[in-house]
């Protein structure tokens, strides 16, 4: 269902784009789906909309904020047109399948009753999405950390909007790095990527040292296996918000990158891309779809137009990413979701 460079950009923490990738008819009556899901009242705000994070804190707003279908009528319910979604979902299954032995992450491949999210979302005009990650390495969760046996691993979208325009705005802004990654990203045996080194060596963090604290560490040059402690000594992870290059040998803080800060999360400051002046260089030679590859104050990034039919996917941990408002009059409708793996350890399972 994707390409083996697919597999290779999402591996080394690039993202992964697919135009074209669901059939049209089944592209259209998942949008009417959505769209008579949402007049039955089944999409709701959630914990990332922009407004909730915002300083004053006023709450939701429809015409601000992205909504979620995911409670009310579930993606199983008998509810609309349960038989696209079931189609959906048998495909999203076979991508996920492929995902596990591509990436070499195997327990993508097992199902529990609640693992894999599958959900539609909406954003009104005007509405959009701070710039965040969709998940986090446990130890820096605080005591909601260490809660849940699985987490996200791969984050996919398949936009549903027939011939959005660039200039309908909401497009999905990516971060990746700027040359792929030295290494696999995301996690190495079970523990999080928290951070870069020499902009592409992905840095992990080790909460289970046997000392009881934790570490930050690298792997070896390719040519040899084995891993590279960072850190000065063994430390307990502070609340939020951390600062991990606190932590670091003298000699690797200035290259270390921390991938969600205090400056970058939405979670701790409110987000604008306002100052947004630079100059625009269309990446996309050939291809109608304007994906476009910028340089900003933000760094480097990698704009997608959410065009019907197009497949995103990149890895959940190390990919930051928002949407930008949308400009044109229409909503923009997307079926998004996570594949989740088994997480190294949790409370539940103690
Ligand atoms: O709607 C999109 O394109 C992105 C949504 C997203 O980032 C999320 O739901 O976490
Ligand atoms: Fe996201």
């Amino acid at each position: 269902l994707v390409s083996p460079e697919a597999i290779e950009q999402i591996r080394h923490g690039q993202v992964s784009i697919t135009h074209g990738w669901l059939p049209p008819d089944l592209t259209k009556s998942l949008k009417k789906d959505a769209q008579f899901l949402f007049q039955q009242g089944h999409f709701r705000p959630d914990g990332l909309t922009n407004t909730a994070l915002s300083k004053n804190r006023q709450g939701f707003s429809a015409a601000a904020d992205r909504q979620t279908f995911r409670g009310g009528a579930g993606w199983n319910d008998n509810e609309g047109n349960l038989e696209a979604r079931q189609e959906f979902a048998k495909r999203m299954r076979e991508l996920r399948l492929q995902l596990a032995r591509g990436l070499d992450r195997p327990t993508l491949a097992t199902e529990r009753t609640v693992k894999h999210e599958m959900t539609f979302n909406w954003y009104e005009p005007g509405a959009k999405l701070g710039r965040h990650l969709d998940e986090h390495h446990e130890e820096t969760k605080g005591l909601k950390g260490w809660m849940l046996p699985t987490r996200r691993s791969v984050t996919w979208l398949v936009y549903l909007n027939d011939g959005w325009l660039d200039s309908e705005g909401g497009a999905l802004r990516t971060f990746p790095r700027e040359t792929k990654s030295t290494h696999p990203v995301g996690s190495h045996n079970g523990n999080l990527q928290v951070g870069w080194l020499n902009k592409n060596e992905p840095v992990f963090l080790d909460a289970f040292r046997p000392s009881g604290g934790s570490a930050l560490y690298k792997l070896n040059d390719n040519s040899s296996s084995g891993t590279k402690i960072l850190s000065v000594a063994d430390f307990d992870v502070p609340r939020q918000p951390i600062d991990f290059s606190a932590f670091l040998e003298k000699q690797h803080r200035t290259s270390f990158e921390q991938i969600s800060t205090a400056r970058l999360d939405p979670r701790f400051a409110a987000t604008s891309n306002k100052n947004d002046n630079t100059q625009i260089a269309k990446l996309a030679k050939s291809s109608s779809q304007e994906t476009v590859l910028q340089q900003q104050n933000d760094g480097h990034h990698l704009d997608i137009v959410p065009a019907a039919g197009t497949l995103v996917l990149f890895d959940s941990v190390t990919l930051p990413h928002l949407v930008r408002d949308v400009t044109g009059t229409r909503q923009r409708i997307a079926a998004t979701g996570w594949f989740h793996e088994d997480s190294c350890f949790s409370l539940e399972e103690v």
